[in-house]
């Protein structure tokens, strides 16, 4: 069952600007990796799916509700994170978080406590004096705390060192388990591998990917330098295989999916050393992310 769904969505800025025909579906307990390069259209699809603008066609819900038209409703079921997040400067941090939490209905904030403890913020001073990485803990703070059933999440870990980008997959871990559906956009490639179960790539405006990530993982490359015992056996085991290159005793080889293979005739040569180089998902996505040529 699809929570969030966004059919053929075209928001037109001019000069091929926006979103043009988009559709993609989040469903139920899934989580979604929204990718693409600056000015994609991620932002401006995530504002159409929060109610705040209207796109020209097409059509967008959240369970089955229209955003724009009951806005009320479908956020108090959402937990939502801005990409740039405007908090009230003149406020202190803990007020705000309990404003929002007013706005929400709430009125435990034990989640928001563990949540602050959790990823080390003490919001007891001002918001204009606390550093961009403290901003979005607060932001991050206020998105999880009623615990929601679907939570939009707009680039959540920019500003957070990468001690904290680690808590942050923690907690989506831990969220998706609870059985949150949500929708991500990142440009971190690793946050993306370790907690999405798809990902929906887009580039001026437009869909270039939909794919599982367990099927990205498999179309990685593992690139492996062995070095064997004498040049004799480093040829006899090159010969064996495409995309090999080999200098003196040691061969580089590319090997996809299957390993067993690989390993089997391996074991039946003298080996030396042998160093495993993974391909990124960053590598893999750059194709799509890339220069005009990809276009
Ligand atoms: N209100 C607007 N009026 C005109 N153009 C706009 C407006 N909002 C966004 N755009 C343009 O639409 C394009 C998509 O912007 P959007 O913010 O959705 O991209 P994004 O994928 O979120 O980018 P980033 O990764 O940089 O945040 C950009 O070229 C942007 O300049």
């Amino acid at each position: 069952m699809s929570v969030i769904k966004i059919e053929n969505l075209t928001k037109d800025y001019g000069s091929n600007k926006g979103v043009f025909d988009l559709s993609f579906e989040v469903k139920k307990g899934e989580v979604l990796g929204f990718l693409g390069p600056n000015g994609a259209g991620k932002t401006t699809t995530i504002r159409t799916l929060l109610g705040f603008i209207k796109g020209d066609r097409g059509s967008v819900s959240i369970d089955g509700l229209d955003p724009f038209k009951n806005a009320e409703e479908v956020n108090k079921s959402l937990g939502y994170l801005p990409g740039e997040n405007s908090l009230m400067d003149e406020m202190k941090g803990d007020d705000f978080i309990k404003f929002i939490a007013d706005m929400k209905g709430m009125n435990n904030l034990d989640r928001a406590d563990e949540l602050k403890e959790f990823f080390e913020l003490d919001a007891s001073g001002k918001i204009k004096k606390m550093s961009k990485g403290m901003k979005q803990k607060i932001g991050i703070v206020c998105a999880f705390m009623n615990s929601p059933d679907i939570l939009i999440l707009d680039e959540p870990t920019s500003g957070l060192d990468p001690l904290m980008q680690n808590k942050f997959v923690e907690l989506i871990l831990k969220e998706k388990e609870r059985g949150a559906t949500i929708l991500m956009s990142s440009h971190i490639f690793e946050e993306i591998e370790k907690t999405c179960d798809r990902s929906v790539i887009i580039k001026n405006g437009r869909l270039v990917l939909t794919e599982d990530i367990n099927k990205l993982k498999e179309n990685k490359n593992k690139n492996f330098r062995i070095e064997f015992k004498n040049e004799f056996e480093a040829k006899n085991f090159a010969a064996m295989f495409m995309n090999t290159s080999i200098k003196d005793k040691v061969v580089k080889v590319g090997v996809k999916g299957n390993m067993d293979e690989f390993i089997k005739k391996l074991a039946s040569f003298d080996v030396i050393d042998i160093d495993i180089e993974q391909q990124s998902l960053e590598e893999l996505f750059m194709h799509f992310y890339g220069g005009e040529n990809n276009d």
